[in-house]
């Protein structure tokens, strides 16, 4: 069965604060983006297609990355949103399946990818890796409840200082709540056809899917979980680098 992988890398990283793409952020001295291409090379992944940003430098700097670790990709200028970027990767892919991963899960061990690939060649065509909740998830309602404290009455900017309550509509059925990771492997027609059929989503954040099987579900086809890892975390903040540097040392890097 012939696969390639789409690895998402053009997003900005606002919430890391980084003041380059999250992409080439290093960890443990090794951009993310390589610890994630060193991941699916590992795991017999050779063809990689990665979205980066638009532009002549940031391109040049996503070479000069790649080369440095040793890792080559096809490189792809994303779009807006992640959804929009994994269209323009998947638009390069001439396998029959695809593994669509994100460059922020750098860390993803080989034994998830192949977890996600014994099922895909088991037939199964639209596949996540995942791990249970452990925390109790409760739904809130459209608007806060308030703002309280000492700050808030004082009437400065409340939003940032004083303390926010929210109101609290449900308290949802942990047992059957899993947390998706990447990568998320697919039938490469199937997964292009739910792009295709909700490419309009992809034009801005706030109605772009959450995740590529989101647009599977969406065509009403069934998509499947495989055991994710607590290592295929998602590198999202500051704290997750920090954690990640932590996970990378006791691997012994
Ligand atoms: N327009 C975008 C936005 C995100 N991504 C990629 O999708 C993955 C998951 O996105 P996220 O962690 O949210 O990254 P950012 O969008 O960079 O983060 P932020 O929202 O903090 O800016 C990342 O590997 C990111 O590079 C992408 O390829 N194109
Ligand atoms: C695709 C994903 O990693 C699955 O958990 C996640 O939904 C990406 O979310 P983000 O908001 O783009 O970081």
């Amino acid at each position: 069965m012939s696969i390639a992988a789409v690895i998402a890398g053009a997003g900005s990283g606002t919430r890391l604060g980084a003041n380059m793409p999250k992409a080439l952020v290093p960890l443990g001295g090794v951009p993310l983006l390589v610890h994630a291409i060193r991941g699916m090379n590992a795991a017999g992944v050779d063809d990689v297609v990665v979205t980066i940003p638009a532009g002549n430098a940031v391109r040049e700097e996503f070479d000069k990355a790649l080369a440095a670790g040793g890792v080559s990709a096809r490189l792809v200028v994303g779009g807006v949103t992640r959804q929009g970027s994994v269209a323009n990767g998947l638009a390069a892919v001439t396998s029959d399946f695809v593994l669509i991963h994100d460059a922020a899960r750098a860390l993803t061990p080989v034994a998830v990818i192949d977890r996600v690939r014994v099922a895909l060649e088991a037939g199964y065509d639209a596949v996540v890796p995942a791990l249970p909740v452990t925390d109790t998830i409760k739904e809130v309602g459209d608007r806060r409840a308030g703002v309280v404290g000492p700050e808030a009455a004082g009437g400065g900017d409340a939003a940032g200082s004083g303390v926010v309550v929210e109101p609290v509509v449900a308290t949802l059925e942990r047992s059957r709540l899993r947390a998706m990771q990447t990568p998320q492997g697919f039938r490469t027609e199937l997964v292009r056809e739910a792009h295709r059929a909700g490419r309009e989503r992809g034009a801005d954040e706030l109605s772009a899917a959450p995740d590529d099987a989101a647009l599977v579900e969406a065509m009403g086809h069934e998509v499947v979980l495989v055991e994710g890892s607590p290592e295929a975390m998602k590198v999202t903040t500051a704290w997750d680098l920090a954690v990640a540097e932590m996970l990378l040392e006791k691997r012994g890097r």
